[in-house]
């Protein structure tokens, strides 16, 4: 008889694909072809099988998870002999540039509101904490965006202080792919929804004593955190060909930072995409992304037609 290998310790349960598909909700898809174009990220092929596959069974058990910290809420209330009202179930979703982040929570937010337990639900991107061109330039830090260090960090955990304060309404800036900068004046207001998705680059980075000075990070605050993850070539190509997509489309909004992009042949759009990829998102990926997978709640591994391959829900 021949021993087996060690099985490497994983606080995660692993689903392929089928497996994961099989837990599909048995209510009806609450979401049309119409919706899925509205919601979808520019270039991500999603159609309605990946959204009953997917999304449906994995909507469903964050409405168990949302349900179940209900009931600790209010086991804990009874404890403390005190009656609070329970304070946003917040969700992370992390990820690399390109990688459908945005697809991913919108798609979740379409769902989750159609249950009956949560029908309001809002997303926050953490690009409004960007901190503003100027700031950047200022700072040498216009290549470095999307960097831990070019956010507002401080206001960042500051906005879920709040949030998880339970105040009534909590104010976040607003960024602008098109100019490529935070909107002056604009700003999202979340006013205690049942859910808060907050969507980010680097939303799982552990806190860095030296820099927070109140030695939080931003996902002390999540109730529950997903990481839409990809083989980095993989989502290099997408971005290159998302890139190709916006020259052809937004890069001709004479409002767009990236104007100048609009007019490239084929082969240079396709080398500046590469340039920047290869010296500020890759790096970004590798140095500061990719290593907080392992702290997700849920990891969605996509193969590279962007169908997701594989799921890893963490042991409770
Ligand atoms: N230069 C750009 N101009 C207009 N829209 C953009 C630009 N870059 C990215 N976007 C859009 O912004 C959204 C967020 O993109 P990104 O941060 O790369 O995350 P993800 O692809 O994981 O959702 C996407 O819907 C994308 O299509
Ligand atoms: C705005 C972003 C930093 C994403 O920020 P996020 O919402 O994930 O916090 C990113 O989409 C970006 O613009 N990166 C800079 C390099 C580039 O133009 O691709």
């Amino acid at each position: 008889m021949t021993s087996q290998p060690p099985v490497p310790p994983s606080p995660y349960r692993e689903m392929d694909r089928e497996t994961w598909s099989r837990l599909s909700a048995s209510t009806p898809l609450p979401l049309t072809a119409d919706d899925l174009v509205r919601l979808r990220g520019l270039g991500d092929p999603i159609q309605l099988p990946e959204v009953e596959a997917i999304y449906h069974p994995l909507s469903r058990l964050l409405n168990l998870y949302v349900s179940a910290t209900r009931g600790l809420h209010e086991a804990s209330s009874t404890f403390l002999r005190e009656s609070t009202a329970v304070t946003p179930y917040v969700i992370g979703v992390a990820g690399s540039v390109a990688v459908g982040k945005s697809t991913t929570s919108r798609v979740l937010r379409h769902l989750m509101a159609r249950w009956p337990e949560t029908p309001r639900v809002q997303l926050v991107t953490t690009d409004g904490f960007l901190l503003p061109n100027r700031e950047l330039e200022k700072r040498g830090l216009m290549e470095r965006k999307g960097f831990p260090e070019s956010f507002d960090r401080r206001a960042l955990v500051r906005f879920l202080t709040k949030v998880k304060a339970g105040h009534q309404e909590v104010r976040a800036p607003v960024y602008s792919h098109l100019t490529y900068d935070i909107v002056p004046g604009e700003e999202i207001v979340v006013r205690q929804p049942d859910v808060l998705i907050v969507e980010g680059l680097n939303v799982l980075q552990p806190a860095r004593p030296s820099i927070d000075h109140s030695n939080l990070a931003v996902s002390d605050f999540f109730d529950f955190s997903i990481y839409v993850d990809a083989r980095t070539r993989d989502v290099k190509q997408w971005y290159v060909d998302r890139f190709l997509s916006l020259r052809d489309s937004a890069f001709a909004n004479p409002e767009s930072y990236f104007r100048r992009y609009a007019d490239l042949s084929d082969d240079e759009a396709i080398s500046t995409a590469e340039r920047i990829w290869d010296t500020i998102n890759a790096p970004n990926l590798e140095q500061n992304i990719l290593p907080t997978r392992s702290r997700a709640t849920l990891v969605l591994t996509k193969g590279s037609d962007h169908s997701i391959q594989r799921v890893r829900l963490r042991k409770l």
